[in-house]
């Protein structure tokens, strides 16, 4: 085992000549992406359908959901939720039984599937050569899966060709990405910052307030959420505590020649969290307390200026779905708060606050993350967007050689 880590040094795709391919603006007619979409009738489905009604490179061109919903026109088979009306690119497509054949032409599927069939339903695309970035939970601990918060960890990429090697038989174009759980998503983009600005962390304490719209819909009974907390979320407290390692791990090259998510190459960090269901529509707020392995620790002020310098591949490399700030720090002492910051950058960045000193650990915070959005949908979206770049999309070999 051991020898070399990989950091975000490795993924460098400034010089790719497909940022010449895929430029920011508008493609002609005809250079698009077809992109298909699981799950397309849900939640996370209906918000991938509104980013991409007008995405510059992406066009929705097959949209899949359960038998109950298959053979319909889009319009008809949504039970539609959103401010907006139904994309007019959207809504007289008929939607399809999550079938690979109906998505032969897609170089891109998006999963918003229910976990209950994503399992089953992914690995058959991904056998049909198709490559897939999922929502569900079903592949996050896969060896071989990487799992990418797109501000974070996009030089978890290079795992994908091995994944194509490995797979039997051995594929082309396909793979599955999955992003993170929608809380360990809000977390884990400040704490990267913070570990980025000031080194390893090592212990992390967390306390959630987590939104209805995070359990799908119709989610938790009215009659349960209103005027009421529930302090427990099926499975999500284990979920955040292995997933940040996993996101802020390293990657080990192995004496055999192949490589390995190493929870602990770079992170010595562990994590406690508690998972709260509050009566709020959409946004996750999370209590954050932290300790670094540097002494003395960072001081607030410090720890703001980082937050505000952030920035990322994903925006220095030009994706169209990356916000230009992705944390915004306020100073008001009474924010972030769901109804007021959930739509930050288009739901797209993360809002933090309340930076002050922590008597037990070091340093405390309050983080709020549009759940749908960069919690899911809008995180997919930025990870193809980058998959595109490096040359894993629609290519057999191009993302062979970049990494
Ligand atoms: N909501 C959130 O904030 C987040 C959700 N996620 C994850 O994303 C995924 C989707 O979540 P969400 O949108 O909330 O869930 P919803 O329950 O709102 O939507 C589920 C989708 O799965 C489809 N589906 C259900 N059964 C089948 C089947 N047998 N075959 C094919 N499709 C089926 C539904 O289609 P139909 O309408 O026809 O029943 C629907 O489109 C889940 O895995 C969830 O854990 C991840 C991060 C955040
Ligand atoms: N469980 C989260 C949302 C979610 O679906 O998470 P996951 O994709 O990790 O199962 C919530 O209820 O807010």
């Amino acid at each position: 085992m051991t020898s070399s880590h990989l950091r975000h040094a490795d993924a460098d795709f400034s010089s790719s000549p497909l940022l010449a391919k895929y430029p920011r603006h508008n493609m002609q007619d005809g250079a698009a992406i077809k992109v298909g979409v699981l799950g397309a009738t849900g939640t996370v489905g209906q918000r991938f359908i509104t980013l991409l009604a007008d995405h510059p490179w992406f066009v929705l061109h097959a949209l899949g959901a359960s038998p109950r919903s298959a053979g319909k026109p889009y319009s008809a088979a949504v039970n539609w939720k959103q401010a907006t009306r139904v994309p007019a690119v959207a809504k007289d497509l008929i939607v399809r039984e999550c079938k690979p054949e109906f998505f032969a032409d897609c170089a891109v599927v998006f999963s918003g599937l229910d976990a209950d069939v994503a399992g089953e339903i992914e690995a058959a695309f991904r056998a049909a050569d198709l490559a897939v970035f999922s929502n569900a939970k079903n592949y996050r601990r896969d060896p071989h899966v990487p799992l990418i918060v797109p501000y974070v960890n996009p030089f978890h990429f290079a795992l994908l060709p091995q994944q194509r090697s490995l797979h039997s038989p051995s594929l082309k174009k396909g793979f599955i990405i999955t992003n993170a759980n929608c809380s360990t998503t809000g977390c884990v983009i400040p704490v990267s910052a913070l570990e980025k600005a000031f080194g390893p962390i090592e212990s992390l304490l967390v306390t959630t307030l987590q939104a209805i719209s995070g359990g799908g819909y119709p989610g938790v009974p009215s009659l349960d959420i209103m005027d009421n907390v529930v302090p427990f979320i099926g499975g999500e407290e284990e979920k955040m505590e292995w997933e940040m390692l996993k996101i802020l791990g390293g990657i080990t090259k192995n004496d055999d020649g192949t490589r390995s998510f190493d929870m602990h190459a770079r992170t010595p960090l562990r994590v406690s969290a508690s998972c709260n269901r509050v009566p709020v529509i959409d946004g996750h707020t999370a209590c954050i307390s932290l300790r670094f392995a540097r002494r003395p620790p960072p001081s607030p002020q410090q720890v703001r200026e980082a937050l505000v310098n952030f920035t990322c591949d994903a925006q220095t490399l030009g994706c169209p779905s990356a916000p230009r700030y992705v944390i915004s720090v306020h100073e008001e002492p009474d924010r972030p708060q769901p109804r007021l910051d959930r739509y930050y950058q288009d739901g797209a960045g993360v809002s933090v606050g309340r930076i002050r000193q922590c008597q037990v650990l070091d340093i405390k915070f309050v983080v709020l993350a549009n759940n749908v959005s960069i919690g899911a949908a809008t995180s997919s979206i930025i990870n193809a967007e980058l998959a595109v770049l490096k040359g894993f999309v629609g290519s057999e070999v191009e993302g062979k050689e970049k990494r």
